[in-house]
């Protein structure tokens, strides 16, 4: 057989971007089904959604007693009041189910006297004090995980909780490794002179193991043409990347991209790194192929600078791990004295500086494991952080997942999750990382540049125009394009079969009719005011106009838990929980997004996706949406 007798001399990046350029489209990440309890730092390989709430049932937060908070109305110090026992108080422990027909618990502690009259409370309980709602944690359907996510334990723990028990995930990428050459032994042999012990297939194959994949280890070859043909052509039916171990150079005995050159492509022979530079890089039967230098440190630097990238490739994923960054806090952080908090956050990088934005959520709720993006932690002789404070952040996702992460901060709307998972599936980790704080928040936080862009739907009351106003009102001098997401339909939500007949903005003002409202700032809080001033209704005239919640499928999760009566929302959101809704009106919903950043390649990916029919498609399916200017800029 000819030897080669010359090597190339090219920037290892153009190698492996000349070897991904022919094969990348051809060595695509194929799925499989596991059992979530055998899921762990497998990728998921489509969108995860919740197949039931959880909790599922009105559950009891506290150890304590359930009651009915009518029956604490006027109860104070000075006039104290006996609950029955069995009656109107029934003993329950924290998670119990709240009894059919109860509607509140009242902590232990807060039962002044436990008689044979009952419990005597000497304070009234608000409705749906301590009981958590169907829904509080895992609302069914939601997005759990977004595809291209490597499942950490904490993601287990929530599958099985939203009843998934089994998720499609990328098949581990098949890598078969060849050591070749007369004087390699296997590890447990005694050595002669010459002989050299097998130590790269373990490294590579750890590596392999590392990085996602599943290696198998072939038998040692000799250097003869016809055995080293056997085994790689044995190699390339079932494995899904070939790696030769060896016989890259000029040797009298390297043959290996001769091999490749036979029965396949050789792309390169060589490159300029030192070491590792003969490496070789091609592809047998349409697999990647590389003949890996053996000298062990020239083994392990060619595996990380080309196998890594393919191992990830056959994944979908890009690559990288780093365990901490130091990030600038978004808002004021309080912890209390005496003991050391953990702070769930969400990390992202705006210009050039990193951002962490702290979640609102409490300890029982398994979601905010989940979406973190990364943990402060305050010590336990310090009250908090201040806002714009640099902090270290423990990361909880790789960063070269975060880095290619767009901040959105802003209004909720269930087609960021839907836009967001369409990004990754483009490749790529980065996908949205929304935080829900309104719309008037979102803007502000444009302000501080710690947003990419916010989704916003703020109607002017005086102009019946959306958005623009606003802008100009608190981003003075600042150049925003303005791009419409979607338009959505606002509705009334309502139980399934709506029983209490709700049809109108006035059938809120009757008597006892529970109401949940919006946070303030948020646009469906603009609206619900400006409608109830157009109806010439005040709000005390509705009962529940204080009880605020943060994103629509909060209010819809109150409506279905049976704690409200109605809810004004979108649409969808009503959907996604099977409620019934009677129609309000339609709103813009926008995107603002500063111009500096349009440039960015996150930015134009995004703007692509938005404007793709596939996207459209799936917005469309969701219901309540039009989008007949989605993408289009305003201005
Ligand atoms: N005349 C030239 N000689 C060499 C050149 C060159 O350009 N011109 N390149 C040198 C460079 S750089 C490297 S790197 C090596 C590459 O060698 P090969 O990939 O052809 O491999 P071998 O020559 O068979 O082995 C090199 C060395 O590594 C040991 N080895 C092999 N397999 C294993 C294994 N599985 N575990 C542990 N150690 C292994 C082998 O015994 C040799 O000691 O070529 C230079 N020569
Ligand atoms: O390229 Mo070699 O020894 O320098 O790996």
């Amino acid at each position: 057989m000819e030897r080669q007798i010359y090597l190339e001399n090219k920037a290892w990046q153009e190698g492996l971007a000349l070897m991904m350029e022919k094969l990348a489209e051809r060595c695509v990440p194929k799925n499989e089904v596991v059992d979530v309890r055998s899921s762990l730092h497998r990728i998921t390989g489509t969108i995860i959604r919740a197949h039931r709430s959880s909790p599922h049932f009105a559950a009891s937060a506290m150890d304590g007693y359930a009651i009915r908070a009518k029956d604490t109305f006027g109860i104070s110090e000075r006039e104290p009041r006996w609950l029955e026992l069995g009656v109107q108080a029934i003993q329950v422990d924290t998670g119990d189910p709240v009894p059919e027909g109860m509607d509140a618990v009242v902590m232990l502690e807060e039962v002044l006297e436990l008689g044979e009259r009952g419990i005597l409370l000497q304070a009234p309980v608000v409705p749906w004090n301590h009981v958590r709602p169907v829904g509080e944690d895992i609302v069914e359907g939601e997005v759990l995980l977004p595809i291209h996510h490597r499942i950490r334990p904490q993601d287990q723990g929530a599958l099985l909780a939203a009843g998934v028990l089994e998720v499609e995930v990328r098949r581990k990428p098949r890598v078969g490794i060849l050591p070749t050459g007369d004087e390699i032994r296997p590890p447990e042999a005694s050595l002669q002179v010459g002989d050299i012990v097998d130590s790269n297939s373990t490294v590579l194959a750890s590596l392999v193991e590392e990085w996602g994949g599943y290696a198998t280890i072939w038998p040692i070859t000799p250097d003869q043409p016809e055995r080293l043909e056997d085994a790689i052509l044995k190699m390339a039916e079932s494995q899904d990347i070939l790696v030769i171990i060896a016989g890259s150079s000029q040797g009298r005995d390297d043959y290996t991209s001769h091999m490749i050159e036979k029965h396949g492509t050789l792309y390169l022979h060589g490159v300029a790194i030192k070491p590792g530079k003969p490496v070789a890089l091609g592809e047998i039967h349409g697999k990647p192929t590389f003949g890996i230098p053996g000298y062990p440190v020239s083994t392990y630097l060619t595996a990380h600078l080309f196998l890594e990238p393919w191992v990830y490739q056959l994944q979908g994923l890009s690559k990288g791990v780093q365990t901490t960054l130091d990030a600038v806090v978004s808002k004021k952080v309080f912890s209390s004295l005496g003991s050391e908090e953990f702070v769930r956050v969400k990390v992202g990088k705006v210009g050039d500086r990193w951002v962490a934005a702290p979640l609102n959520r409490g300890a029982g709720v398994t979601m905010s494991l989940v979406r973190a993006d990364g943990m402060l932690r305050v010590p336990r002789l310090q009250e908090g952080f201040h806002e714009g404070e640099t902090v270290p952040v423990e990361l909880l996702r790789p960063v070269s997942e975060l880095e290619e992460t767009l901040v959105c901060i802003g209004s909720h709307d269930l087609t960021l999750d839907v836009l967001s998972s369409h990004m990754k599936a483009r490749g790529g980790q980065g996908g949205i990382a929304s935080a829900h704080v309104g719309s008037l928040a979102g803007i502000l936080s444009l302000r501080k540049r710690e947003a990419h862009f916010a989704g916003i739907h703020l109607l002017d009351p005086d102009t019946g125009e959306y958005n623009l106003s606003y802008l100009q009102r608190f981003l003075p001098g600042r150049e925003i394009a303005l791009m419409n997401l979607v338009y959505r339909t606002q509705v009334l939500i309502v139980p399934k079969g709506n029983p209490l007949d709700l049809k109108t903005l006035e059938d809120l003002a009757q008597p006892g009719i529970r109401f949940v409202n919006r946070q303030g700032g948020s646009g469906t809080r603009v609206l619900f005011d400006y409608l109830l001033q157009k109806q010439g209704l005040s709000k005390e005239q509705i009962l529940g106009y204080e009880r605020e919640e943060f994103t629509h499928l909060a209010v819809a999760v109150a409506v279905a838990s049976g704690s409200a009566d109605v809810g004004l929302g979108i649409q969808s959101a009503a959907e996604a929980l099977g409620l019934d809704y009677v129609l309000v009106g339609e709103e813009r919903y926008d995107l603002a997004i500063p111009r500096e950043y349009l440039e960015e390649p996150r930015i134009k990916t995004m703007i692509a996706v938005i404007q793709s029919k596939e996207f459209q498609e799936d917005v469309l399916a969701l219901g309540g949406y039009d989008v007949r200017e989605t993408g289009v800029f305003y201005g």
